[in-house]
């Protein structure tokens, strides 16, 4: 066999990246209340500060929550939010949607607001000059790496965008010109579910991968 290049993967640190991306999974209900050590956290934020970030911007802050009263402000917010996207649905999804457990900011030891601050790097950034959403893609990113870094190091990830955004700025004193990009709930967990909850309580399954893949063009409707 030959020889391995110091940036190659091992067959094994191959496996655990795509077991971290399969077995990740969007955590509510499975928080348990043990402390984040502060070094755990510290490794998934600096994982999150080395997504990829158009021009390398690096656009995103981290606001790091513990404090119960500021969590039980967000949570009184996503009550509110989350009766007025149940009216949004019909009959028998809406009794579904009002089962679903669909945050857990007050049993998550951490919540976590990543942010995206527009104007960190200028007005004209490299990348972005055509597409300004960039920046706003960048801390998605960091979103992601993050999730993935917990998963690996035994913690639960939730994404909780039912929201109203000034609420959510008004609880945490964010300025205009920053956009709030994600509210996580973060902690260990009892278990990971071997599936998305939203398969297994029946609101919608994982699309087949090759209806999405399209060739040299859109191929869709
Ligand atoms: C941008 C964004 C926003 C949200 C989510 C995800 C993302 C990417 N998800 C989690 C979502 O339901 C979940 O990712 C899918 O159901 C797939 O499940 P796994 O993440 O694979 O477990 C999510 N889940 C939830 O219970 N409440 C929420 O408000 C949100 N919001």
């Amino acid at each position: 066999m030959a020889e391995e290049k110091d940036d190659a993967f091992t067959p094994a640190e191959r496996d655990a990246l795509y077991k971290a991306i399969f077995s990740r999974r969007d955590v509510r209900g499975q928080f348990r209340p043990d402390p984040v050590p502060d070094e755990v956290l510290t490794r998934i934020l600096l994982a999150a500060h080395h997504a990829p970030s158009v021009g390398f911007m690096q656009p995103w802050n981290f606001i790091v929550i513990t404090d119960q009263e500021v969590k039980s402000r967000i949570h009184a917010d996503f009550t509110r939010a989350t009766e007025e996207a149940a009216a949004m649905f019909e009959g028998e999804r809406r009794s579904l949607y009002s089962r679903l457990k669909l945050e857990g900011i007050r049993e998550a030891p951490i919540n976590l607001c990543i942010t995206c601050d527009r104007e960190r790097s200028g007005p004209v950034v490299l990348g972005r000059t055509h597409m300004p959403a960039m920046d706003l893609y960048s801390c998605v990113c960091a979103v992601q790496n993050l999730w993935l870094a917990a998963r690996a190091e035994g913690l639960g990830v939730g994404w909780v965008s039912i929201l109203h955004e000034d609420a959510l700025r008004d609880a945490l004193g964010i300025p205009e010109r920053i956009v709030p990009i994600a509210y996580l709930c973060l902690g260990h967990v009892t278990h990971f579910e071997a599936t998305p909850e939203l398969e297994s309580k029946g609101w919608r399954k994982r699309l087949p991968l090759e209806d999405l893949v399209f060739r040299d063009r859109w191929q869709g409707e």
